[in-house]
């Protein structure tokens, strides 16, 4: 004996149902099987929308009926043979008549009650289980129809109904033994209370059916067939990667459907589970692919967690208030009182306090279940023992669930501070002491990244989805593109990274795109954009609700920078080669390294200083392990040290600096590296990084640039240093003589810096500079003796992207 379930979705067409029909005769070859069917998908919904219609007094209910009414007629025709047709033709047609009936007499009351309803909704199921019966006649199969109305009693709770087993129990066994064939058909859904009229089992409830039929029979299996190949470990409409659970406990099943898998009906475990019937999730249409197997106790789970669901729109219901503390009684008062309106409680919190009372409750429920609250307390808020109940809605619940998280520590930590990197709010924990099921309660809008990111967190230790916005395509920016395209498979398989860029600004225009920028072809992908607003380019991110983001600017613009604080704020990293915001004012430079840190994600420059030296790094991690760092030498500037470096008088000036532009070395505004300003702001952020409260005018700046070049446009600049060609040499000659060289070093020294041209002698550790070298001497407790040095190339596009992928990655792991 065994019964299979097919839900609305294997009905929902002729042809859908042929495979039915095909698992349903093979089934009964092997040995007697109950099917159980659901109305054909969707049918359910529409036959409530005509009832409130026609109560609502809108005659389009009619029309609706109608398209019911062809619906089935079509699938008739198209399943069965003409000679099979008329008599099934003929009870759809008596039995839409008998709908349509119903909902005038609903229209000319102007009122649908639940039991009219209940009455409404379960023609659903009585005509998909007589079109599949005639489907089994067509093709000469023994069967019989039961009535589950007859054989299912209920008490009165229409929508609702509660199931007296000891009556359904021994009336579904005389049923069965009665018929005496080995395929028996029968509606899901509908029952009916002692008096006779039809009752339902609540939506979905075609599976409680089942499992009711299967635990009166002592089924060997129940067998569910839907349109997913079993339970998955995450809703598969969320989350793209979510896989099947091939075994999985009654208990594990329960909180996943009770938390919103809507594959299973909740309440169907308890009639199978009672018995230790095994109950299978089985695809209707990969009907080879093995399923779920719920059973009492299924083998361990390298995940430790199994699966993870979620449900809303929920809201929660807060109550508060110093009255409530080592007074009994509060709790069973307001869960009385909700009770008693029946208004069904998801999830309940209390502080150990005492202080307060959390309830979630369906957000269709909550209006109804303050109002209960309400009236309970009225007396305790009147006199201010208790504060007027507070409720909080558009939230959601996310749950992890797995019987194996109790034995395990660090699974809640690891869920919450996964939630936490991705900005996502929680508003109420529940754990209950079985830890079977951890659940957050966070905003309805947050699910579906909630989901993935816990998804990946416990599922995916393959992979990890990066999302990368990138502002800025010049220089640097296309080299990065360059490299992260280049570099996108290792990633994939070394680090276990899926870099994608979802974003691309330049000057002029955006782009985005959730499912990820083809590298290849980003131009195109950019030049079809929209005009570049970069508020609504933050805000559209921020829609996107991505797990995982960094927003990366390869640009020297301060509007760009304006945009880190709403996203840090919204824990969305920001990685700058940009100077701007680390050296513009410091309490502008403070207040977005406490979001990153408040918003626990991160704001990471180390592009600011030496390009892809680890400079900002380096000095991070001396003062971290306890270092003290008393000084710092410079060269700091790629431009000048490559000016110094190339000029000797027999070219002029103005056309090496040119020549360093041409090379991509300077600023996009070259006068920004000559007159120093650009080192003064490296080595204020390496002050500030020191942990100095410092200002750019605090920077003393000694240019050596005569005061004219500054005036006018670059072209004037450029001009006006060819006109101080003698000055220039003069500077040059005046080194030469004592043989040593120009070099523009920034230094920092107990709190204070300054900036200027020098001539270093031989020896000196930022005498042999290479090329647009930069170097940088730290002066620390632990290095006395000598300075720790770092050295290599501070300018290029090439060296600069690769720096700021290495901040992508520090700041994605
Ligand atoms: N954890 C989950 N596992 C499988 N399916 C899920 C899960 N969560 C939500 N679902 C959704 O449940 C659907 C199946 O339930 P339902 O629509 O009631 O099917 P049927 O029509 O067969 O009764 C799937 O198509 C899937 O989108
Ligand atoms: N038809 C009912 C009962 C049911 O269980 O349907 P399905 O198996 O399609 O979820 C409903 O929609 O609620």
């Amino acid at each position: 004996m065994q019964v299979l379930k097919f839900g609305g979705s294997s009905v929902a067409t002729a042809e859908n149902m042929q495979r039915v029909l095909t698992l349903a005769e093979a089934a009964a070859r092997r040995t007697t099987t109950v099917v159980v069917v659901s109305a054909l998908g969707g049918v359910t919904d529409a036959l409530i929308e005509a009832g409130r219609r026609a109560a609502a007094a809108d005659g389009a209910y009619r029309e609706q009926l109608r398209q019911l009414e062809k619906r089935h007629l079509e699938v008739v025709r198209s399943l069965l043979p003409i000679a099979g047709q008329s008599a099934v033709l003929s009870f759809v047609k008596t039995h839409c008549n008998e709908l349509e009936h119903l909902c005038d007499g609903i229209f000319a009351l102007g009122e649908l009650s639940d039991r009219t309803l209940d009455r409404l909704v379960s023609y659903g199921e009585l005509l998909s289980s007589r079109v599949m019966a005639a489907g089994l006649a067509a093709r000469g199969v023994a069967y019989a129809w039961l009535d589950s109305r007859q054989l299912i009693r209920t008490d009165a709770r229409y929508g609702h109904a509660a199931v007296d087993f000891g009556v359904t129990n021994q009336q579904i066994q005389a049923a069965v033994t009665a018929a005496g064939v080995p395929l028996l058909v029968a509606p899901g859904f509908v029952a009916a209370e002692a008096g006779g009229s039809t009752t339902t089992l609540g939506r979905g409830g075609s599976d409680y059916t089942a499992a009711i039929f299967a635990g009166a029979l002592g089924a060997e299996q129940l067998e569910i067939w839907t349109d997913v190949s079993g339970m998955m470990t995450a809703d598969p409409r969320l989350v793209r990667h979510a896989r099947p659970i091939p075994r999985i406990s009654y208990q594990e099943a329960m909180e996943l459907s009770h938390f919103g898998a809507k594959v299973l009906y909740p309440p169907t475990i308890q009639p199978v589970r009672q018995q230790g019937i095994p109950l299978w999730i089985k695809n209707t249409f990969a009907p080879n692919d093995a399923g779920t197997l719920v059973e009492v106790e299924p083998p361990a789970n390298k995940a430790i967690v199994r699966g993870l669901s979620s449900i809303g729109p929920v809201a929660l219901l807060r109550l508060e208030g110093s009255g409530m503390v080592g007074i009994p009684g509060f709790s069973r008062r307001l869960f009385a009182a909700l009770a008693r309106e029946q208004v069904n409680v998801i999830l309940i919190t209390q502080s150990s306090s005492e202080h307060s009372i959390c309830v979630a409750v369906s957000e269709a429920e909550a209006a109804r279940a303050k109002q209960a609250a309400d009236t309970e307390f009225e007396a305790e808020i009147n006199n201010g023992r208790l504060d007027p109940l507070d409720m909080e809605s558009s939230l959601a619940i996310v749950a992890l669930v797995g019987e194996q998280m109790k034995d395990h520590p660090g699974i809640s930590g690891r869920m919450f501070s996964a939630l936490g990197t991705n900005g996502i709010n929680i508003r109420a924990i529940a754990q209950g002491s079985s830890e079977k099921n951890i659940s957050t309660v966070i905003r309805q809008q947050d699910v579906r990244k909630a989901s993935n990111v816990l998804h990946e967190t416990f599922f995916e230790a393959t992979t990890r989805q990066v999302n990368l916005v990138v502002a800025g395509v010049g220089n640097v920016g296309s080299k990065l593109l360059e490299q992260l395209a280049r570099q996108q498979t290792w990633l994939r398989e070394k680090l276990r990274l899926n870099l994608r860029v979802v974003g691309l600004a330049n000057s002029s225009r955006f782009v985005l795109n959730e499912e990820g920028l083809d590298l290849e072809n980003w131009q195109q992908a950019l030049a079809g954009g929209q005009p570049l607003n970069l508020p609504t380019l933050t805000e559209q991110l921020l829609a996107l609700n991505l797990r995982n983001t960094v927003f990366v600017d390869v640009t020297a613009s301060a509007e760009v920078a304006a945009c880190y604080a709403p996203l840090l704020a919204r824990s969305v990293a920001v990685v700058a080669c940009n100077k701007v915001a680390a050296s513009s004012e410091y309490v502008a430079y403070a207040r977005l390294k406490t979001l990153a840190s408040d918003f626990n994600t991160q704001f990471l420059f180390e592009t600011n200083v030496g390009a892809g030296l680890p400079v900002i790094g380096t000095l991070n991690d001396l003062l971290r392990s306890g270092d003290e760092v008393h000084r710092i030498e410079a060269v700091l500037s790629g431009t000048l040290n490559f000016v110094f470096n190339n000029y000797d008088g027999t070219r002029p000036f103005a056309e090496v600096v040119r020549q360093a532009q041409n090379e991509g070395y300077t600023e996009p505004d070259p006068r920004l590296d000559l007159t120093g300003v650009d080192v003064a702001r490296k080595i204020l952020i390496l002050a500030r990084e020191s942990g100095q409260h410092l200002e750019l005018s605090d920077i003393e700046n000694d240019s050596f640039l005569p005061a004219s070049c500054l005036e006018g446009d670059v072209a004037a600049f450029y001009e006006q240093l060819a006109v101080h060609e003698p000055h220039f040499r003069a500077l040059y000659d005046a080194a030469a003589e004592k043989g040593e060289k120009l070099r523009f070093v920034a230094r920092y020294r107990d709190g204070q810096a300054r900036v200027g041209l020098q001539s270093i002698a031989p020896g000196h550790d930022l005498y042999a500079l290479q090329g647009k070298d930069n170097a940088v001497l730290f002066f620390t407790n632990r290095y006395t003796e000598q300075p720790l040095v770092i050295k290599g190339a501070g300018a290029g596009a090439d060296v600069t992207a690769s720096g700021v992928f290495a901040d992508i990655l520090r700041a994605v792991q």
